[in-house]
């Protein structure tokens, strides 16, 4: 496919775990290319993105730390542009603001938004005419998961999240996790009738409250990737729903498809289930 034709893709947070993954997976996409490879980390700066990320060759674009030049430079190819970001919770806001406000399409992978940032962000690419998408998670054994656990809460009356991550991980609860609780919530019903009044002798112990009675507890250890369960009771059964990961590659499919499909958007879509 000749150049022009290729989707230009910046990433952001290039040099972190996914940064480095979403590098090789654009650089193998036949019908992308990447332009900008923006990252923070002051020890990566000037190198080549490519070489970072493990690539035998180089792809010839450096590590910047200059976001907005990067954005204006991917505005001028002739292809609309997507900036991919695997930042951090602080960071993400202002950079999706940034690049839609350069006419570059944001596929977000960090988590740790806010509702109220979520909607900000809807109504500035709406305003902007300009597609954006937030993925909680981009792997799809995570949305078979939630489906199954839609169909579960049907059903069941009583039900916990337990997530479970690397301990390199900032924000708690999981994206994930509270996607998983919103869409259970979205059911309209109470989880978790008490039966006793319960005392945490240790604050936490419980985890946290979601929407409609749905507890998260997060667990944060070296040598875990990405978990979830999803664990119904009732009378004399246990429905437990689990998702394991064992390499970031697995979310490559998605953020492949989320980059193709930002293109065709005009507003902020929230959730990979959605352009599946
Ligand atoms: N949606 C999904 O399917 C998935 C989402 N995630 C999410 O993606 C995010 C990143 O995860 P992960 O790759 O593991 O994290 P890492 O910490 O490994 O990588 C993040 C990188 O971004 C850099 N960075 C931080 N702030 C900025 C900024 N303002 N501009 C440019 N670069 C910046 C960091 O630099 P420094 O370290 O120097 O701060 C680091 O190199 C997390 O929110 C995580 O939850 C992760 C996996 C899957
Ligand atoms: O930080 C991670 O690693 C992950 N973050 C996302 C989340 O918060 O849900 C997605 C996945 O769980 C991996």
């Amino acid at each position: 496919m000749a150049n022009q034709a290729r989707i230009p893709v910046v990433v952001i947070g290039a040099a972190g775990k996914m940064g480095r993954e979403v590098i090789k997976a654009v650089a193998s996409a036949p019908d992308m290319t990447l332009v900008g490879a923006i990252d923070t980390t002051a020890e990566h700066q000037d190198k080549d993105a490519g070489e970072l990320a493990g690539l035998s060759e180089p792809l010839e674009v450096p590590i910047t730390n200059q976001l907005e030049s990067m954005l204006a430079f991917a505005a001028q190819e002739k292809q609309p542009g997507v900036m991919i970001d695997f930042t951090h919770p602080d960071s993400v806001y202002n950079n999706v603001r940034s690049a839609i406000a350069y006419g570059i399409r944001p596929v977000v992978g960090t988590t740790g938004l806010n509702p109220q940032q979520i909607q900000d962000l809807a109504d500035f690419a709406e305003k902007a005419s300009t597609g954006c998408l937030i993925i909680p998670n981009f792997s799809i054994g995570m949305v078979l998961l939630q489906q199954a656990a839609v169909t579960a809460s049907q059903y069941f009356e009583h039900v916990e999240i337990i997530e479970l991550h690397h301990n390199q991980k900032a924000d708690a609860p999981s994206g994930t996790a509270i996607q998983t609780a919103q869409m259970l919530a979205e059911l309209g019903k109470r989880f978790n009738p008490p039966l006793v009044e319960e005392t945490e002798k240790i604050k936490g112990a419980r985890g946290s409250l979601a929407d409609e009675g749905i507890r998260i507890h997060s667990v944060r250890l070296p040598g875990l990737i990405a978990h979830q369960e999803v664990i119904f009771g009732a009378a004399g059964q246990i429905y437990t729903l689990r998702h394991d990961t064992s390499d970031r590659a697995c979310y490559m499919p998605g953020v492949l498809l989320a980059i193709r499909k930002v293109l065709q958007l005009k507003s902020l879509v929230y959730g990979l289930e959605k352009i599946l």
